[in-house]
């Protein structure tokens, strides 16, 4: 059923209860031995990096990870339950932004965040990474990537039951020049879609008068309409989801060189004067229960604690802001004055609607009948709807959606209200116009959610990924911006390492990206409104039917009501800024940054890829480097 599983019902064991697996330890059996590698963060990017150094078996890393081991809880597991993890303590640390209140879900377990996403498996266009390295990051281009997309990937082949399926809704041709065949992240196809994603399709082209010509979504270029690959095992442990933890922890449970420790939560990185009176990094200290403790690393620590965590340890560590230290009480060791700035999201804004009877949508599987008949075909095997999370997304460019005197009159807009300072701030704004531009980048991403949403309810996810109230089905049309001009910041307000950081997203705080996102939105709502659709779609819930959408204005109202994180927090650490390309934090000796935050500019679609592919390149890096020491 689409309800959460009991906690500790599903076999849930924390670290402290699984002595039997070598690397998941005690607090004593982790101070027992010294490292060379401290990781700060088991998550998407922290197993990655742990897995990849404890290859060489005379490398010791130590895991420090504030959340708990979920290696075997079926709601993490069954794809089709990801709604029912955000905004529940047992997954999410649950933070939340200040002013207006936006709830930003962060997975608290190992394999973070990978744990509780929605699993979609997307990689950005050429020209996102083209642009990190334009920012002065050489080595961090779209051709440099590829073989790092390829190595976390294993492409699972579509099985007998999407065979036959339009390989146009599929687009993965290019399979031997962009995707991995033996990566420790599995993703596929879909088993089962809902009759409507292919009428979904047919209306985005439509109404963009376009045709498809989508080759390989994976390989730089995904502008189009189709069904994504998600993280979803289906030649493993199949109809499971494939996430750090399965994918680069269980595998590697018995090598005795990694040692994890779980609900360590590590309150600053140790940082001693070297004899060229440089700060160096030793250790962390971490607290279980209400304990402190000091790890040492002998050669590096490396952070990967998240876009909102990361931040926040290096503040509390005396490494940021002189001015934000010296309000939260922290004195500062190394002055960084990007540490928490350049925060960046992708907003996701939208509609939902009522669907007609007939069409089964995810919402049906809390249906009693229905659902108890798709959770048995589950259990059996391993397919149908509770192994299919909705995957049906697209991208659109904004130079297509406007005229050419909009356009220019956007871009002249931008340059005349700019926010950029600096000079990186000032490249990154151009890079913004130069893809705005292109009528053939995609700026901005739809998705066909087949599923309630509450787009009202940003601010409390058990509430915004609720059930419809009950006998209805209802779906999620939604449109997001991809390269904002606004930025936010995540800085501390305390020096007490259990208080959350302050998170101030700046959705829209530039006038014009609300104006590209409401050019988005008067697309979707032509969609909605396409012929191909009537069949499926029934009245619109949110916004109410009589709100109108018909001007800029309405549409830029509408959005300012509807709009919520779309999980893609990016840039706290950037890259050129906090850290440089080989992702060693500026200032200090033996620390680096290997996560989101690193992402210096945002890049189109979801992040989870690129997370892994940041992860495998950082650990490249640091195995280059070890030969220093
Ligand atoms: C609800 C949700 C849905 C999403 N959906 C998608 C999707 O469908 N597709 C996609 O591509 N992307 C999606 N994303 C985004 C993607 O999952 C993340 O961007 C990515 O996983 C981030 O990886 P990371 O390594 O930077 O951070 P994380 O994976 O979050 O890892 C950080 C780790 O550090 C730990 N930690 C934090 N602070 C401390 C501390 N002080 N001490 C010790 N440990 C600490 C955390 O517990 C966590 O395990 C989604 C994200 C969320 C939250």
């Amino acid at each position: 059923m689409l309800s959460a599983t009991k906690n500790g019902a599903n076999g849930h064991t924390n670290g402290v209860n699984c002595r039997s697996k070598l690397a998941l330890c005690t607090v004593d059996e982790f101070l027992a031995q010294s490292y060379d590698y401290l990781i700060i963060g088991g998550g998407t990017a922290g197993l990655c990096v742990a897995a990849r150094l404890t290859e060489d078996p005379n490398v010791t890393v130590g895991v420090l990870e504030g959340g708990e081991n979920r290696l075997d809880d079926k709601n993490v597991l069954t794809p089709s339950l990801f709604p029912t993890l955000p905004g529940r303590p047992e997954y999410d640390w649950i933070m939340e932004t200040g002013n207006k209140v936006y709830s930003m879900p962060r997975g608290k377990m190992l394999g973070g965040s990978s744990g509780i996403n929605y699993l979609m498996y997307v990689r950005g266009s050429r020209r996102d990474y083209d642009s990190w390295r334009a920012l002065g990051n050489e080595g961090w281009g779209w051709d440099d990537l590829v073989p790092y997309f390829k190595k976390h990937q294993t492409l699972d082949l579509p099985t007998d039951k999407v065979k036959g399926l339009d390989p146009q809704l599929m687009p993965h041709a290019a399979a031997d020049k962009y995707h991995g065949t033996n990566g420790p992240i599995h993703t596929s196809f879909n088993d089962f879609r809902i009759p409507m994603e292919e009428d979904f399709i047919k209306a985005c082209y439509d109404v963009s008068k376009s045709k498809n010509t989508l080759h390989d979504a994976w390989s730089g270029d995904h502008l189009g309409f189709y069904s994504s690959l998600g993280a979803v095992d289906r030649t493993g442990t199949a109809g499971t989801r494939s996430y750090a933890a399965t994918g680069y922890l269980k595998p590697n449970l018995s090598r005795p060189n990694l040692k994890v420790l779980t609900s360590a939560l590590v309150s600053k990185v140790l940082l001693e004067t070297d004899r060229q009176g440089e700060p160096t990094a030793t250790g962390a200290e971490f607290i279980v229960s209400t304990r402190a403790y000091k790890a040492n690393a002998t050669r590096e620590v490396i952070l990967c604690a998240g876009v909102v965590q990361t931040p926040q340890v290096l503040e509390l560590s005396g490494i940021g802001n002189r001015e934000v230290l010296s309000a939260a009480g922290i004195n500062t060791i190394v002055e960084s004055p990007s540490v928490g700035a350049n925060f960046q999201d992708h907003v996701l804004g939208g509609m939902v609607f009522e669907c007609a009877p007939e069409v089964l949508f995810l919402d049906a599987l809390q249906g009693d009948e229905y659902g108890q008949k798709q959770q048995m075909i589950y259990e059996k095997e391993h397919n149908g709807p509770f192994a299919s999370p909705g995957m049906l997304m697209g991208f659109v460019s904004y130079a297509s959606l406007v005229s050419e005197s909009e356009l220019q009159s956007t871009i002249a807009e931008i340059k005349k209200n700019s926010f950029a300072k600096t000079a990186f701030e000032k490249t990154q704004e151009q890079l913004i116009i130069d893809q705005l531009s292109d009528p053939t980048f995609a700026n901005l991403q739809t998705f066909l959610i087949p599923a309630n949403m509450d787009m009202t309810a940003g601010g409390d996810q058990t509430r915004f990924l609720g059930p419809p109230p009950k006998g209805k089905n209802r779906v999620a049309p939604l449109i997001c911006l991809e390269h904002p001009l606004s930025r936010g910041s995540i800085h501390i307000a305390s020096s007490d390492p259990t208080k959350p950081p302050r998170i101030d997203p700046g959705y829209l705080r530039n006038n014009t990206d609300a104006k590209i996102l409401a050019a988005g939105l008067k697309w979707l709502d032509q969609v909605t409104r396409s012929p191909i659709l009537a069949k499926s779609l029934g009245e619109r819930v949110q916004p109410a039917p009589d709100v109108s959408l018909e001007s800029e204005e309405d549409r830029i109202k509408v959005l300012s009501e509807h709009i919520s994180t779309q999980y893609h927090l990016i840039g706290t650490a950037s890259m050129g800024e906090v850290v440089d390309e080989r992702l060693k934090v500026k200032g200090v000796r033996g620390l680096r940054v290997v996560d989101a935050s690193v992402f210096p500019s945002h890049v189109s679609g979801n992040i989870m890829s690129t997370a892994y592919a940041v992860a495998e390149k950082g650990a490249d890096l640091i195995k280059e480097d070890a030969r220093d020491y």
